[in-house]
């Protein structure tokens, strides 16, 4: 599984920084709605041009199967971030795509509506293969650059026996993310609009410092 995911690459400058400065994950953002949309042509051209490696992830928010599975067929996605309402059933008839489920997070719900999503996945005999904690704020589906409370994402680990790996998003930053990382824990940590410049540009100075902070972090933790 990746560690560090930095989301929402637009060009292929973008994702050379981000290759360079060390994550082992670049996010294209399918969802036409966000400002971080990349139409797949264009994400198809970077992907080609991407080291071994590098995983590829593709963000969409309650997209028709059949055009998950051609986008992620034409791009060679490794991963598929689900970042809207999809239900278990979607995850089984994504097979044998290998998929993320994204679920936004704030104090009034918890994590009631992720434990029950588990649960319903054990009944179905199906799983995602990460679960992916971001903020809820407003009616958006994220992007948002809010973070939530982490206290409850260290809930996580004991919703279900042996749930799928946690990734931390949500409002992560580079002055943030190594305290979100000592906090948590999480098997990796995502962030789209912490390290732009400006709305679907990145800003290669963040990128690194992001990098760094949460390699040191983790190095922390190990030690
Ligand atoms: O980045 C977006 O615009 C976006 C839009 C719709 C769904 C998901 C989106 N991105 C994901 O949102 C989280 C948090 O982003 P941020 O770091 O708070 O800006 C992240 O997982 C992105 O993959």
């Amino acid at each position: 599984m990746f560690r560090i995911k930095i989301c929402g690459i637009t060009t292929r400058q973008d994702a050379s920084v981000v290759v360079e400065a060390g994550a082992d994950a670049l996010g294209f953002n399918f969802y036409p709605r966000s400002p971080r949309y990349i139409p797949p042509r264009e994400a198809s051209q970077i992907a080609k041009s991407l080291p071994r490696g590098v995983a590829k992830v593709g963000v969409f928010v309650n997209s028709p199967v059949g055009e998950i599975r051609e986008i992620a067929f034409r791009v060679t996605l490794d991963w598929i971030q689900l970042h809207g309402d999809e239900t278990p059933d979607i995850l089984r008839q994504l097979r044998p795509l290998v998929c993320i489920k994204a679920f936004r997070v704030d104090e009034e719900t918890g994590l009631g509506p992720v434990k029950q999503f588990l649960e319903a996945c054990v009944k179905q005999d199906v799983m995602p293969r990460a679960i992916l904690l971001d903020s809820r704020k407003d009616d958006a589906y994220g992007g948002t650059g809010s973070t939530f409370d982490w206290k409850l994402a260290k809930e996580y680990a004991k919703l279900v026996s042996n749930p799928p790996p946690l990734i931390l998003s949500g409002g992560l930053t580079p002055e943030n993310v190594e305290e979100a990382i000592l906090t948590v824990n999480p098997a990796a940590v995502d962030v789209a609009s912490g390290v732009e410049e400006s709305p679907g540009k990145k800003s290669a100075e963040k990128v690194l410092r992001f990098v760094q902070q949460a390699k040191a972090a983790w190095q922390k933790l190990a030690s």
